[in-house]
């Protein structure tokens, strides 16, 4: 249990975040799209290669729906008055997309930030951040994440026998899901590099968590884990080249629940279960034989083939 006796759950909720702006290109998402393996294994892969490369007779390339939570990183702030955490103890805990339109392959962005959830789970923190990014130049709202984070060591700051908690969001957005005792729908397999969490930083998350063994130590891991982020995008691109035969557009919304950290160079395997419009994902470690994710992800409609 932390030692923050000043900390005020009232004040906190009270804090108004600054917006933010972010630019991106379309280097910036074909690198991100290379930081989550797309065409790591098939330089032509004929689902993923619009993803990093303008194919003949295509203006620009495709921008993945994932990339939604890069466009909001930079107002990942999470210092809130009077919380006292080791930013070394930070783990992502769950992340929520809801995509309103497909991402121009270059754009500004204005971010509007805010206070979505505060939980005290005594051992730890847990702080949940929405971000709703819009287009600058129309106005247009593209997309909206709501990124939770577990701060390890900052709990204890209720004020009642009852522990704090609250959250301003509707309990059907939640990540978590039930897997089905069924045979998954489709199965896919996919090596992560060991340079992985190097690659994918150059994205914007320089979290030393993901490439200083030291920080990893005093974390508690043997060695740099990677980005939370980069398996979730790991997971929804099987979903985009399994279920929605190569179609980035098809993603109306994603839910993940981090369970186990991932280290670069091991092998992903996502299963997933259609259930009409909804796609249920787990992403499991193979050499370890643990789930390290699970969640689900909603589609605008299904391909005429499955
Ligand atoms: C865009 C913004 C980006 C955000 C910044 C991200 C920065 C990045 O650089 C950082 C990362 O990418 S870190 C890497 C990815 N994340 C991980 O590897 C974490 C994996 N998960 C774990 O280790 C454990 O689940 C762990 C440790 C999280 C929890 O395990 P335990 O301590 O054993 O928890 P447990 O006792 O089971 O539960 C305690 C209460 O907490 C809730 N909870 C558990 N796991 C959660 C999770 N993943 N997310 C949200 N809540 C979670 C439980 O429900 C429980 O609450 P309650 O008692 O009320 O049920």
């Amino acid at each position: 249990m932390a030692d923050t006796p000043e900390f005020d759950p009232a004040l906190a909720l009270s804090h108004k975040f600054p917006d933010t702006t972010y630019s991106y290109t379309e280097r910036d998402s074909a690198l991100y799209a290379l930081g989550i393996g797309a065409c790591a294994s098939n330089a032509v892969d004929a689902d993923e290669l619009k993803f990093v490369y303008h194919e003949d007779g295509q203006e620009s390339i495709k921008v993945l729906p994932t990339f939604a939570a890069i466009i909001a990183l930079g107002s990942a702030a999470f210092d809130l008055p009077g919380l006292q955490f080791d930013p070394r103890l930070l783990l992502h805990g769950q992340q929520y997309i809801e995509l309103y339109k497909p991402f121009p392959s270059s754009c500004h962005i204005h971010n509007k930030v805010s206070l979505a959830g505060l939980h005290d789970k005594g051992k730890a923190a847990i702080l949940e951040v929405e971000t709703k990014s819009y287009e600058k130049e129309s106005g247009d709202l593209l997309c909206m994440n709501r990124s939770t984070v577990y701060l390890r060591g900052a709990g204890g700051f209720s004020n009642s026998s009852k522990p704090f908690s609250y959250s301003n969001y509707p309990l059907n957005q939640t990540s978590a899901v039930k897997i089905p005792d069924s045979k998954p729908f489709s199965v896919f397999e996919d090596h992560t590099q060991a340079s992985q969490a190097l690659l994918y930083r150059l994205s914007g998350d320089y979290n030393p968590l993901h490439s200083d063994p030291m920080i990893a130590k005093v974390a508690g891991f043997s060695q740099p884990i990677l980005h939370g982020l980069c398996t979730l995008g790991f997971a929804v691109r099987a979903i985009i080249k399994n279920i929605c035969k190569g179609d980035p557009d098809m993603i109306k919304s994603i839910a993940g629940r981090f369970f186990l950290h991932v280290y670069p160079g091991e092998t992903l395997v996502t299963e997933m279960w259609l259930e009409g419009l909804r796609v249920i994902y787990r992403t499991m470690v193979k050499e370890r034989k643990r789930t390290v994710l699970s969640g689900y992800v909603d589609l605008r409609g299904l391909t005429s083939s499955l």
